[in-house]
């Protein structure tokens, strides 16, 4: 059965290693002939037919899994193996491309003996599984980590996240395709507000290879910071993460399928694509970003921090949460109805230009910096006089200000997590390399670290997982309505940077520091609503890990 020879009409790409004939499940009366190369199963039926409509050729990359099985408790000494792809295919309806499944199942039948048909037909699937894990490995010609195999998840699913409909979606396409995959999971439905924060806190990590939210950004900010306010942090952020959209923003889903270098598609498609990717199980690192709030513990982020129209929009538009994604739209028109100004200060620190920024001791002093050596007070004796606080406020005495910061602590030392090197404590003046920016009337302040901010908004279109940089966004107040409109528009495509719009600066930086002057207001963190006041950030290049195919 096994010939080894090459399929004259293969092809031609690399040869074909393992070849049989065997019969198409669903149609017994079919013969196929069927060729396994390097990189594609190639089906061909031996029919009368001209060869081509009757071939069918599978890239390997497209693989999910493949395995051998046989009827229980029958006579039929048949065996048979079934192979599952997720190929990208043109849509009928409209243009774009989606992944679709396709199953191509063989009854192995030719052998007297139950047995040597089984062995066959465990030899075909392995063959697929491990030449289709070898295509995997290899994107654009480099060599990805991958997940060990079959690899145990945890499934966090939200049923309240976006429309409610987080459970229905894993049982219509995500329990099939992990079972494809041979995907081990233990399915968790949260059932309250950081319900994952705790479970994550004191989960026992050796015993999963993954952990994967179904649902919203909002479960996925809770699992990283509860990862990340445990004494073995630096362990446990290490613990490939994983998203499947269930929410209704669904940002890090649509980025992740962006960087694949698929096309925009829609919510479900989405779902099949990340499914797919997940079940590649290929691990590459993330950013994440400190927050530090005023009297708030240390967060992490991983997606955004909002202040303005954004931040407004999502939050005020919760309430129409059960219509799904359509929500955005409804509160944007809302809220450019009633369009404000936001009065705050803004600073940052920019991209150094060799790409690295100098570290600073809590003393503002510019030099690498330990972590036990953040343990320190700020000084009074800093020696930046070019402060974000006397460039701003000529009037506020540097001195009282440093007596205020005196009295401050590097709050990031007592906690869990990596040290932020960049970022004085927040009641404290910013270093001399710091920008500050000399308006004070905003409509929106946006820090993006991925390249979506919803499935249909590409806000930062050159983002990549783990570049390193916070994409910081302002509009400017004096932009008209219509102007706005059309920028949030040309969001949906990544196309508001090219608009050459006055009023709207975007730049790389490595930290942050926002104040906003009003005594009330939204500042959101992933989308979720954090404590209003004085807010700085660091971004931590490759921190977490996601499983991103
Ligand atoms: N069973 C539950 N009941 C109520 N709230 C829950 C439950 N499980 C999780 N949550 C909380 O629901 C919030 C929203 O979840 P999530 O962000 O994942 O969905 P979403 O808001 O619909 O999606 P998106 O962020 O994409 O708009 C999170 O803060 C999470 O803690």
């Amino acid at each position: 059965m096994d010939k080894r020879k090459s399929v004259p009409d293969g092809t031609g790409s690399s040869p074909v290693t393992l070849y049989g004939e065997f019969k198409l499940v669903g149609n017994r009366k079919v013969r196929c002939a069927v060729s396994l190369t390097e990189k594609e199963l190639i089906v061909q039926r031996l029919t009368a037919a001209p060869v081509e409509r009757n071939k069918v050729v599978l890239s390997l990359r497209d693989c999910v899994g493949c395995r051998a099985h046989h009827k229980d408790g029958t006579a039929d000494p048949a065996a048979y193996f079934s192979a599952y792809f997720y190929p990208p295919k043109r849509r009928w309806v409209s243009s774009g491309v989606s992944r679709q499944r396709i199953e191509q199942s063989f009854r192995l039948d030719a052998l007297q003996e139950p047995r040597a048909n089984q062995e066959e037909a465990e030899k075909w699937a392995r063959a697929v599984r491990e030449r289709s894990a070898r295509q995997r490995r290899l994107r654009d010609g480099m060599l990805m980590s991958e997940l060990p195999r079959p690899f145990r998840m945890m499934l966090l699913v939200n049923p309240q996240s976006g429309k409610g409909q987080a459970l229905t979606l894993y049982n219509n396409y995500i329990q099939q395709m992990l079972n494809e995959a041979n995907v081990q999971h233990t399915l968790i439905i949260t059932e309250w507000q950081n319900h994952a924060r705790e479970l994550v806190r004191e989960a026992d990590l050796s015993q999963w290879d993954a952990l994967v939210i179904m649902s919203g950004d909002g479960l996925l900010y809770e699992v990283i910071n509860g990862l990340l306010e445990r004494p073995d942090w630096e362990e446990a952020i290490r613990t490939p993460l994983g998203v499947l959209p269930g929410g209704s923003g669904n940002a890090l889903a649509a980025s992740i399928h962006h960087y694949s270098g698929a096309s925009p598609v829609c919510s479900e498609e989405l779902l099949v694509s990340c499914g797919f990717l997940l079940c590649k199980g290929l691990v590459s690192h993330m950013d994440l970003v400190s927050i530090h709030l005023s009297s708030s513990p240390r967060l992490f982020s991983f997606l955004s921090l909002a202040w303005g129209f954004i931040a407004d929009v999502d939050i005020e538009s919760e309430k129409y949460r059960h219509i799904g994604a359509v929500r955005f739209t409804i509160g944007t028109l809302v809220r450019l109805a009633s369009l404000r100004i936001y009065k705050g200060r803004l600073a940052y620190l920019p991209v150094a230009e060799d790409g690295n920024n100098r570290t600073i001791h809590c003393n503002n002093q510019a030099s690498s910096v330990s972590p036990a050596s953040l343990l320190c007070r700020p000084s009074s004796n800093s020696p930046c006089q070019n402060t974000f606080y006397n460039s701003c406020h000529s009037n506020n005495s540097l001195t009282s200000r440093r007596s205020e910061s005196t009295s401050s602590k590097c709050t990031t030392n007592a906690l869990p997590g990596p040290p932020d090197s960049l970022l004085p404590p927040l009641d404290q003046a910013l270093p001399s390399d710091w920008v500050v920016v000399q308006e004070e009337d905003f409509v929106l302040m946006l820090a993006m670290y991925q390249s979506h901010l919803a499935e249909d908004l590409l806000m930062a279109p050159d983002a990549t997982l783990n570049d390193g940089f916070i994409h910081l966004f302002y509009i400017r107040a004096g932009i008209s309505r219509i102007a706005l409109l059309r920028l949030l528009l040309a969001m949906e495509k990544g196309a508001h940077l090219a608009a050459n719009c006055q009023h709207l600066v975007h730049t790389k930086v490595r930290a942050l520091r926002l104040e906003p002057f009003s005594p009330k207001g939204i500042i959101t963190v992933d989308g979720e609503v954090v404590e209003y006041g004085p807010v700085q950030a660091e971004v931590h290049r490759g921190l977490a890990r996601l499983i991103s195919g």
